[in-house]
């Protein structure tokens, strides 16, 4: 996974089924290491033993977590600019890190001014500066509307999955203002049509797209795989 990503859209669109897809995928290679922040606490607890680290409702624990992984960032770029390097290359042997992060509403709406404008500034510098040095951040969010996806942190995610939402409005916060105008709204899914969303990746159109089923067992069934693959269970 070498992209920011966000996957939005209506309770019950598919966006935990949709973020497995990345995850079973980050869960397999043995060079990944996979953080989670979930507040609701059991969406992604199914991948736990896979886990670096697991935080669910403390936006303290939470705010950690983020410096935690924008400390590793800026220590990556020292290492760059000290070699005088630009990029990383696979064989500087760097693990790639992966934060994810459902419900991603839950923290940047949190009640609490200081802890929410805290939390909101950190994830942005993360995902706006991760990539380049080998990180990641996935973010599901039930509630597309621009007080829980800050225009600023959506326009620098590479990777934007609309799943059904309820109205234009919500698709183009996924997708970026102007989609819907243009065909492309997340809002003309059906709401049978669970799974289905509209994913745009940088620099190109929004395609239809339906997200891979696992079930509870073929997750665990990765996750058992995947810790087998990096070498002994983390948690
Ligand atoms: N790709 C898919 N193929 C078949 N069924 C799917 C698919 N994706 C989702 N579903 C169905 O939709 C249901 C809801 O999916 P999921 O839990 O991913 O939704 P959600 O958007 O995360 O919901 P919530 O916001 O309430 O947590 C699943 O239990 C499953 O029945």
């Amino acid at each position: 996974m070498g992209r920011n990503a966000i996957v939005g859209g209506e309770p019950e669109a598919g966006k935990s089924v949709a973020m497995s897809s990345f995850l079973a995928a980050a869960c397999l290679d043995p060079a990944a290491d996979i953080f989670a922040i979930d507040a609701k606490r059991v969406e992604l607890s199914l991948w736990r033993h896979r886990l670096s680290a697991f935080v669910t409702t403390s936006i303290d624990d939470a705010i950690a977590l983020v410096e935690t992984l924008i400390s590793d960032m800026d220590d990556r770029y020292e290492k760059l600019e000290s070699d005088g390097l630009r990029n990383v290359t696979p064989d500087m042997g760097w693990r790639t890190k992966i934060l994810a992060i459902d419900e991603l509403r839950f923290f940047t709406a949190y009640p609490e001014k200081r802890s929410r404008d805290k939390f909101n500034l950190l994830l942005i510098d993360l995902v706006a500066r991760c990539r380049a040095v080998g990180m990641a951040v996935l973010a599901g969010t039930q509630r597309p509307s621009s007080d829980v996806v800050p225009t600023s942190l959506r326009d620098i995610m590479g990777l934007r999955w609309a799943m059904r939402c309820a109205t234009r409005d919500a698709s183009d916060t996924i997708l970026g203002a102007g989609w819907a105008t243009e065909g492309y709204s997340a809002a003309n899914i059906d709401a049978a049509d669970r799974g289905i969303g509209l994913l745009l990746a940088e620099g190109g159109v929004p395609m239809r797209l339906k997200s891979a089923w696992l079930s509870d067992q073929e997750i665990a069934r990765i996750v058992a795989r995947g810790i087998e693959c990096k070498g002994g269970a983390m948690t």
